[in-house]
């Protein structure tokens, strides 16, 4: 999914897309959202976490550090892809890998949060395997493009958003010395200058356009502190009162 998201911001054409529920667009133009306090019940499913950012800010990295260091608490969901699998990919392990006709259905059926294109693939995240993930009792971990916002924030997923943000230029700088770009072809390279201008750039985009939907602000400066802030949210996004959309609680047809 990052790949064909970075694709589709260094092309004309989109090559990925989002779910956007009849509720989206009207959720986004809208300044104001009715809230209710909401206290999550120990038997309720884990609120999904989603984590977003501008690219190269360390979302991926996060998410990956977190699960890593606690698989039996978090985990994220199986994607799907349309490529063959590899000689060591199982199908529902790594990938569930399936037709082109079956990803197309799905996606005709709405039942992808995102999906997209790479390479003549197709790549997707369906609301079923985050369900699978919740129904497991696990807290499950995603990334998102900032458009899915509206798609995770409903009834049923009930995300908690933790925006991923850059920390000023000269920390950016001094932070990423001995860090790795993952690039379109497969190649990491080091941060460049014109990056941490583009990372600035997005940052400001996103946080105009989506600020009132975060839940939590992580700004990613030192490694290791955004680890020790991530895991701490994730305790308070499940055990503690949160203000949420009223409509999570008294659902309408929309949400
Ligand atoms: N706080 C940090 N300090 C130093 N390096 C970092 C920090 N956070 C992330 N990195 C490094 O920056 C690089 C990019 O991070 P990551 O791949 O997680 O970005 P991303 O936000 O997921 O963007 P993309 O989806 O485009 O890859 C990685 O090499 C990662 O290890």
């Amino acid at each position: 999914m990052r790949l064909c998201r970075r694709r589709s911001h260094s092309t004309t054409q989109p090559s990925c897309h989002t779910r956007c529920p009849s509720s989206c667009a009207s959720a986004l133009n809208s300044p104001y959202e009715e809230v209710v306090r909401y206290q999550r019940h120990p038997q309720d499913a884990q609120r999904l976490i989603a984590l977003l950012g501008p690219y190269g800010v360390g979302v991926n990295e996060l998410r990956r550090r977190l699960i890593e260091m606690n698989p039996n608490i978090f985990q994220g969901p199986i994607p799907y892809t349309t490529r063959a699998p590899k000689g060591y990919e199982e199908s529902g392990r790594e990938y569930y890998f399936t037709s082109r006709e079956i990803f197309d259905n799905m996606v005709y059926n709405n039942r992808f949060l995102e999906y997209g294109e790479y390479k003549g693939n197709l790549y997707g995240t369906s609301i079923e395997a985050v369900r699978d993930v919740l129904n497991s009792g696990k807290i499950c971990v995603i990334d998102i493009e900032p458009n899915a916002i509206q798609a995770v924030r409903t009834h049923e997923l009930r995300a908690y958003v933790v925006y991923v943000k850059p920390p000023p230029l000269e920390q950016l700088r001094e932070t990423r010395q001995d860090s790795y770009l993952i690039t379109n072809y497969y190649v990491n390279r080091p941060f460049k200058e014109e990056d941490f201008q583009e990372m600035e750039e997005a940052a400001r985009k996103i946080e105009s356009h989506f600020w009132q939907f975060f839940d939590h602000v992580i700004v990613n400066d030192n490694l290791e502190d955004s680890c020790v802030q991530l895991l701490t949210a994730m305790r308070k996004a499940q055990d503690e009162p949160q203000w949420v959309p009223a409509s999570w609680i008294r659902p309408t047809i929309e949400s």
